[in-house]
């Protein structure tokens, strides 16, 4: 089912990921839909207040006609109003019920109607290829899901609540004055055409001001987090002064925008001032004048007052709201066209969860870049057999880590096969290829989240003392048993309360739970002290028994022991064999080798 539907969309998405339309307006509608009974509801609601509101200035008048009717005295005054008393009470007590009840209504549904865009954005989000998630802001993301959630709610929020309701008194106003007089409805029809037109017009117009006053808002946000976050190197640079006038310089230029669009607001609030002006004193002069002709009744008089006063009052706001109802949708556009975009990696059709049992690679004539131009391998072939301990060595840049992100399909190749047990890495679920393959990164990351579940992260219905046995080979029991909290101590951020070697034992343990056949180590003990390293070193060989091994180092000494030695120039192989063979070569590694024993770090070919 759900494939038939993915089929119809105008670009690829993965089949797990939710079926989000790619524009503003299917967007919001898409959400709508499932809600569509609480939105009846609510229009249904805030329509009947709207009417019950506008009504109540016709029973006013129908209380006057029988006030005027009557002959005077109280109890024919009573019987001539009670009607219109009664329609009035009766306008005032549905007035209050349909309103809150659409506030009800409100209250309940809009948090979930948030929740519900910003899990659909966010499920949609976790897709996306590593190529789009290191090009973005993490942080902008994640704002940008936090506002396209509230523009999609208080978009609607305001069409239902604020546009509907206007263009509801704006009808019946007309309607309620055309049978008192035909001129009198022309008169208010025309200033509410001219009023929304300006208004719309207006606030067109006022746009880029606000948006201008919004960016150099957002802008000072920045440069505070930004200098804040850096204060420690402000102090040690002695820059106290230098970030206050850094600062400073960008609050006159934000101090500027906000004036401007401030300056353009209170033009609007003249507009709207002076054509409430109108329309009270025209009603007045005009019904006035209609009553002294004798062309309405008194009651006809009132009523026209009165409706021009609720005129005034809902129509108040409408260029504000016209602003704030553009800026929405800009935050539901912006958060559509950045987040619902194709999805570079997606599982072939046929890809199964297929179980990688030998633990065989193999590149077949692997041509990729990562852009169009540099070429990064160029016919790359090579086998790592099942079991096999592999290092990767090279100048930086030389592609050691590009080798690495292909086997984990970070990216696809333009061209040739990544297989591993002979079945192309496109064919296998992107689930099943990273549930087998563990991955321990030169600075591991780590969620702030507490050791206990960072740890469990490599498997998770590990028991405690199944997490705490893989903490002790990995060596890390020790330091956490230290800790106030122990295992359930938060790591901060990324983990930045933990020291670099602390991260990387912790995500030693987690891949020892992890248990995968194919284990890749990126520099993984490069942050260890020489003591640790040694120790960790006995668990990780223990860790790799039985599994295919692929080792990225930068010290050769933490290879020399491997099977097998793969030596990387600009993207090709240039060496493969032992440690023993490839010194004996007298080539690339050997250079390398005496360029290390020498103390030197080769940085670049
Ligand atoms: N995400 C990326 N986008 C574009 N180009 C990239 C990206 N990652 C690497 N490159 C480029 O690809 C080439 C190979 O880089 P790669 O990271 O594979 O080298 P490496 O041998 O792992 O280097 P190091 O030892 O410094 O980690 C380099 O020219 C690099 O600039």
């Amino acid at each position: 089912m759900r494939k038939k539907a993915s089929q119809s969309k105008p670009f690829k998405r993965a089949t797990d990921a939710p079926n989000l339309p790619a524009t503003p307006f299917r967007f919001i509608c898409y959400f709508v839909s499932y809600f569509r009974w609480w939105y009846v509801a609510m229009v249904i609601l805030e329509a009947l207040h709207a009417i019950c509101g506008i009504m109540l200035p016709y029973a006013i008048g129908e209380i006057m006609r029988g006030v005027t009717r009557s002959t005077g005295d109280s109890r024919s005054i009573l019987e001539a109003v009670s009607q219109p008393l009664m329609l009035f009470a009766a306008l005032s007590i549905g007035e209050v019920l349909f309103g809150r009840s659409s506030g009800l209504c409100h209250t309940i549904l809009h948090p979930l109607h948030r929740q519900h865009v910003t899990k659909s954005l966010y499920a949609y989000l976790q897709y996306h290829s590593h190529r789009y998630l290191s090009s973005s802001f993490a942080g902008a993301l994640a704002h940008r899901i936090t506002e396209t959630s509230m523009g999609v709610t208080q978009t609607l929020a305001m069409l239902i609540n604020e546009f509907m309701p206007v263009v509801i008194v704006f009808g019946v106003s007309t309607v309620l004055l055309s049978h008192a007089h035909q001129g009198l409805a022309i008169f208010v029809g025309i200033w509410a055409v001219v009023f929304i037109s300006i208004s719309f017009w207006l606030a067109t117009r006022c746009r880029p001001y606000a948006r201008q006053a919004a960016a150099a808002r957002s802008k000072t946000a920045g440069i505070i987090v930004d200098s804040v976050t850096n204060l420690s190197s402000v102090r040690l640079f002695a820059r106290l002064g230098f970030e206050r006038r850094y600062l400073n310089e960008q609050l006159a230029q934000e101090l500027r925008d906000v004036r401007k669009s401030n300056w353009y607001s209170e033009r609007v609030r003249w507009f709207q001032f002076i054509s409430a002006a109108v329309l009270k004193i025209g009603t007045l002069y005009y019904s006035l004048s209609l009553w002294s002709s004798g062309q309405i009744a008194v009651a006809d008089f009132v009523m026209a007052t009165s409706l021009s006063l609720l005129i005034i009052s809902e129509a108040r706001n409408l260029s504000r709201r016209f602003l704030e109802f553009f800026e929405h949708i800009g935050n539901v556009a912006n958060g559509v066209f950045t987040i619902v975009q194709p999805h570079e990696l997606i599982d072939r059709d046929r890809a199964i969860a297929h179980s990688i049992t030998k633990g065989r690679i193999e590149f077949r004539r692997v041509h990729f870049s990562y852009s169009a131009g540099k070429k990064v391998f160029e016919n790359l072939s090579v086998t790592i057999q099942p079991g096999q301990r592999v290092g990767l060595v090279g100048f930086s840049g030389s592609g050691k880590s590009s080798f690495v992100n292909l086997i984990l399909r970070l990216f696809d190749p333009q061209s040739g096969q990544i297989l591993i047990d002979g079945v192309d890495v496109r064919d296998m679920t992107q689930d099943a290829l990273h549930a087998q393959i563990s991955l321990i990164p030169q600075d591991p990351s780590l969620f702030h989240r507490t050791l206990l579940e960072n740890i469990r992260y490599g498997r998770l219905d590990a028991t405690d003392e199944e997490v705490i046995e893989a903490a002790s080979k990995a060596y890390a029991h020790d330091f956490i048993a230290q800790m106030r909290e122990g295992y359930d101590s938060l790591v901060g951020e990324r983990g930045v309360k933990l020291s670099g070697g602390q991260r990387q034992r912790i995500a030693i343990a987690r891949v020892i739970l992890k248990n995968a056949p194919i284990l890749i180590l990126d520099e993984a003990t490069s942050s260890l002290d020489s003591i640790t390293e040694k120790a960790i070193q006995d668990t990780l060989d223990l860790a790799m028994n039985g599994k295919t091994v692929i080792v990225v180092a930068h010290r050769l000494s933490t290879i020399a022991h491997l099977d097998r030695i793969l030596v990387f120039d600009q993207g090709r192989i240039v060496e493969d064999g032992t440690h023993t063979k490839l010194l004996a070569l007298g080539g690339a590694y050997h250079r390398l080798w005496r360029m290390q024993a020498g103390g030197f770090l080769p940085v670049g070919a």
